[in-house]
């Protein structure tokens, strides 16, 4: 393994290049504690079939868990055809202890059946105006910079930037799926206490990932008042009373029909608990993964100014509109290189997602692995890879994805796909989170200079599996347009 994988949280305030704190199944350890289940561990390990922990790729992290950073080993897990199925893993993935979502389930026929059902809403093709709803928001979100936090060289104004850009993926991601935008970037702040309590709630969703029989004890009835519920008046509780009310006007004899990724879940099958289990997960994994893959990657141009020089230069001899259209960023090399290595240094999810080996078991790299083993997701080992992306795999370099040979680039770029997963479980927000990338930059970098406020700890950023950033203090200058 080149890399730690996360198994819970990492606090990677050295961010980005220091080697982050590892947490073990969400409790924090002290590096004393650490040790001693690493010892345990590789204690467990020598017990297996009297075989070795490690098996090139593979590597035990647990009495029936394996990681693996290789990226032949995640493909044939995830193809479209495989015996591998989701583990007990998923279960933690639920957000009501009861209720399945499509990234939740288990049941692989249901899980194709859902994705069938929504695959022509998340692609876009019955949501009016998909990208026109992205420059909507991108247009919210320079408004917002421009009208409240503009520097200048007499007084300095700064933003959190980590927290602007989950109000403009929270934006995005409810103005697609029912057209009815939150409102976070015009109203500027975390609206119901939503992004507090989500950080809250993924945390102990990785408890349960690690021991799903937790699943049984959020069942109880005395714990449902712990739950969120769709009463509360903050948190999570209220994007649930949101999405339910949006979700009831769908559905009874007066019912509103919309062309929105809502209404094409409805149109294709989807009854009213499923669609309002569905919209919730889809605003969940579509806004901290997408701000993530933004404010690192944007952490990392600010820090190579050289790369932002290039990224400037090239969006100022191109001929594009305002806001950049996705057709017309597809095709800046540049741009797209410095998008791949963003998500590449700093994959946006990070989690085991574990998969259970089928029950007669498989041979890989020439080891026996016996049925029901879990194998979880090494990301940091896939994509700091040096053999695959060299040897400055670690430092952040654009250029990797455009000097190399034709083959060889595509053979980067199909170990990157991992990012969004692949096969029967690929990502099915892909295409608007490329979207989004595909603009953010551009429109930030044309429209405005930036800063960081303090260099020494530029970010605070939380894995619980996906990230949770914020306190990334910049400042704005406008500058002309190019
Ligand atoms: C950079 C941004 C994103 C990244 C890196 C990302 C990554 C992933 C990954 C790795 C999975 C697979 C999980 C698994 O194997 O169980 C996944 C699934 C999923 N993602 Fe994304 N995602 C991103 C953005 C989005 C967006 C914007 C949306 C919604 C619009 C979305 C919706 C989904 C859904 C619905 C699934 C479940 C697919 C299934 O189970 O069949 N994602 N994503």
């Amino acid at each position: 393994m080149a890399g730690p994988a996360c198994l819970g949280r990492q606090d990677a305030s050295g961010f980005p290049g220091g080697q982050p704190e590892v947490w073990y199944v969400g409790i924090r350890k002290s590096r004393v504690e650490y040790l001693l289940v690493l010892v345990f561990a590789l204690k467990q390990c020598g017990h297996a079939n009297g075989n070795s922990c490690n098996s090139g790729s593979l590597a035990r992290v647990g009495p029936n868990d394996l990681v693996t950073s290789d990226p032949e080993v995640m493909r044939r897990m995830l193809a479209v055809r495989s015996p591998y199925r989701r583990s007990e893993w998923y279960i933690g993935v639920r957000f009501d202890p009861v209720q399945d979502n499509i990234a939740s389930i288990r049941d692989e026929d249901r899980h194709n059946e859902l994705r069938a059902i929504m695959a022509a809403g998340y692609a876009g093709k019955e949501n009016e105006n998909l990208e026109g709803t992205i420059d909507k928001n991108i247009e919210g979100l320079i408004r917002l910079i421009r009208n409240k936090y503009k520097s200048t060289d007499l007084e300095t104004k700064p933003l959190d930037f980590g927290r602007k850009v989950q109000y403009f993926t929270l934006d995005v991601i409810s103005d697609l799926a029912y057209r009815e935008p939150f409102g976070y970037l015009e109203m500027d702040r975390d609206l119901h206490g939503y992004i507090e309590e989500v950080e809250k709630v993924f945390a102990s969703a990785l408890m349960v990932t690690i021991y799903p029989w937790l699943n049984w004890v959020l069942r109880l009835s005395i714990l449902k008042a712990a739950l969120p519920s769709e009463k509360d008046p903050l948190g999570l509780g209220k994007i649930l009373g949101i999405t339910k009310n949006v979700v009831g006007k769908r559905f009874g004899p007066d019912k509103k029909v919309q062309r929105d990724m809502l209404g094409s879940f409805i149109a294709h099958g989807l009854n009213q608990k499923e669609a309002e289990s569905e919209t919730i997960l889809q605003i969940m994994a579509g806004s901290d993964t997408t701000a993530t893959a933004i404010r690192s990657t944007f952490l990392y141009l600010l820090m190579h100014p050289r790369v932002v020089s290039k990224l400037r230069a090239e969006i100022s001899s191109t001929p594009i509109s305002s806001p950049i259209s996705d057709a017309e960023a597809r095709k800046m090399p540049y741009l797209q290189a410095v998008i791949k290595e963003g998500l590449r240094i700093f994959p946006p999810v990070v989690g085991l997602m574990s998969k259970e080996v089928p029950p007669g078991g498989d041979v890989i790299n020439g080891q026996f692995v016996p049925g029901g083993t879990k194998i979880g997701y090494g990301a940091y080992g896939i994509f700091r890879n040096k053999d695959m992306f060299g040897e400055d795999a670690d430092a952040f370099r654009p250029e990797r994805w455009l000097e190399d040979t034709p083959d060889k680039i595509k053979a980067m770029e199909s170990v990157l796909e991992l990012i969004f997963s692949y096969g029967k479980y690929q990502c099915l927000g892909k295409n608007i989170a490329m979207m989004e990338l595909n603009k953010v930059f551009v429109e930030l970098l044309r429209n405005f200079d930036f800063n960081i406020v303090n260099p020494l700890r530029p970010i605070r950023s939380i894995c619980h599996g996906i990230f949770f950033q914020s306190e990334m203090w910049l400042t704005a200058f406008e500058r002309e347009k190019s």
